[in-house]
């Protein structure tokens, strides 16, 4: 049996991170991944590369106008080829970075447990044992499909994963769920032309955000032409080649939507199931996470979890950090996954982004002199020269010691400003740094300014 002194299990970015860096300091190192079209994970392959690719051919796809539906259908087509040209280096390159290393060893092929320091790899060709003196389980988290009946047998149903490959423009996408995946795929498919439908189980339009704001992103993504069915409870799916139809309910009436594609987007789940983890006596969480703690160190203290498979946020820079913290707890460090500080951006046109607390959980968690700023995205030189007038800026504030409790951006390039807001949170500055720093022009940085300077 081949010894190790470690192996990772899936070739995600905290996995592939640790294992260049092991490498380099001399460690043996296996690194297995089950498939060879996902190297580098589900970000390079299946996620945020491919749908960021396909975020900012929609953009253009909008800018052209097209006329008909069959300009668009083939700018779509067009767009799903340099996404695939995209994806396709990008995870070759992923793989040489490691592979080109004499310390690590890629294995193809499904890794489980068969004991605490042992992995079998169940390869193309026959299976492989290996040993690991250390072992780090990176293997992500699949979508979660409900079982609502006739879901299985109906064609022209998709997740995001296998969306990514049809390469005809739906005339009209049907989306089961409206959460980052749903609200996402419904903004770039409405740009590329697509009539979108999105169903969405819950009453409250993405709950957890501040209500000012979700109403915010709502018109303006109805404004693109995208029709929210709230409180929709889906009771069959059916379908054939030509076409797919949702039969939901909603206030106890019936209702049917007919489509021509279903993406099913109702959340990701731990991939954990084929890990055989209580070989191992490793012990997960309800949801199948892998238990951890802050240190990211399974039951099993040989054993750590990087990225979505250790239940967390599911953020590829999540995933980069949890190898931050693990390299720590090697080396005998002291930055753990507590406390962190995440940052997020929904890229839908223009893009959300939160750092930190609403208004509302602020004043839940406590806090007594809670201020708070607006700025509406119109008054934004830039968003002017940027043809994008949308949207609506929010900020909240500790009064008593002027730190930023969090930020709510949907405006154009949120996704870029959210992390200086976040940097000068983690630094403890006052909002005043913000509001009279000096920003470059026209920016949608410099909105910062007005936005800071709006607390009361
Ligand atoms: C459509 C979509 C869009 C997204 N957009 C964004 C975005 O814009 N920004 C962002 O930060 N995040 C985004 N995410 C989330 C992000 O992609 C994930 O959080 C991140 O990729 C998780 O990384 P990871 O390291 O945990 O594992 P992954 O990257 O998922 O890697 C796990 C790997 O393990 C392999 N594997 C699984 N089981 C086994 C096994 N038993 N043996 C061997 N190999 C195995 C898998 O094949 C996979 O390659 C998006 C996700 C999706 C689905
Ligand atoms: N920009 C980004 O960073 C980005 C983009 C896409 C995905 N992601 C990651 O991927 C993860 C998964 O995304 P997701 O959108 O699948 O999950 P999610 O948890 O964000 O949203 C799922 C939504 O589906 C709804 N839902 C569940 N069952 C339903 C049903 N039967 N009918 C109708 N609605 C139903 C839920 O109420 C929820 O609103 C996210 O948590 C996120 O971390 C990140």
């Amino acid at each position: 049996m081949k010894k190790y002194d470690a192996v990772i299990i899936g070739f995600g970015k905290g996995g592939k991170t640790l294992a260049g860096d092991l490498a380099g300091q001399g460690k043996k190192v296996a690194l297995i991944e089950k498939s060879n079209k996902m190297y580098g994970g589900t970000c390079i392959n299946v996620g945020c590369i491919p749908t960021k690719s396909l975020v900012h051919s929609a953009e253009l796809a909008e800018a052209f106008h097209f006329d008909s539906f069959e300009e668009k259908a083939e700018f779509y087509r067009s767009s799903m080829e340099e996404k695939q040209r995209l994806v396709e280096m990008l995870r070759k390159k992923n793989y040489d970075k490691v592979n080109a290393s004499d310390n690590a060893t890629i294995y193809d092929g499904t890794g489980s447990f068969v004991s605490e320091h042992e992995v079998l790899i169940q390869l193309e060709n026959g299976e492989e044992t290996v040993y690991g003196e250390q072992i780090f389980i990176n293997t992500g988290s699949a979508a979660f499909v409900p079982p609502i009946p006739g879901l299985s047998e109906a064609k022209r149903v998709y997740t995001s994963e296998t969306l990514l490959d049809l390469k005809e423009l739906p005339k009209h996408l049907i989306i089961l769920g409206g959460g980052y995946i749903g609200l996402e795929f419904a903004s770039f498919y409405a740009s590329f032309g697509s009539k979108v439908t999105v169903l969405q189980m819950e009453d409250l339009f993405i709950g957890r955000e501040d209500r000012e704001v979700a109403e915010a992103v709502k018109t303006a993504l109805e404004k693109k032409g995208i029709t929210f069915i709230m409180s929709a409870g889906t009771k069959q799916i059916s379908g054939d080649r030509e076409a797919v139809q949702v039969e939901y309910e909603v206030g106890g009436k019936s209702e049917t939507v007919l489509g021509d594609a279903l993406l099913v987007a109702t959340g990701r789940r731990p991939n954990t199931k084929e890990l055989n983890l209580d070989k191992a006596g490793v012990e997960t969480l309800p949801n199948g996470a892998v238990k951890t703690d802050e240190n990211r160190r399974s039951s099993k203290s040989h054993i750590f979890a990087m990225g979505d498979v250790a239940g967390g946020l599911q953020f590829t820079y999540v995933s980069l950090d949890d190898y931050r913290v693990v390299k720590s707890a090697l080396t005998g460090g002291s930055y753990t996954a507590e406390n962190r500080n995440v940052p997020y951006s929904v890229f839908i046109d223009p893009p959300l982004s939160r750092v930190g607390l609403t208004e509302e959980e602020a004043r839940a968690k406590g806090y007594k002199n809670v201020k708070t700023a607006s700025l509406p995205a119109p008054a934004i030189p830039k968003a002017q020269v940027l043809q994008q007038p949308t949207g609506l800026l929010k900020a909240v504030i500790d009064g008593d010691t002027e730190e930023i409790l969090g930020a709510t951006l949907f405006c154009s390039e949120s996704h870029e400003m959210i992390n200086q807001i976040k940097l000068a949170m983690d630094l403890g500055a006052s909002y005043k740094v913000l509001a009279n720093q000096i920003f470059t022009h026209p920016t949608m940085s410099e909105a910062l300014n007005d936005l800071f300077s709006a607390v009361k």
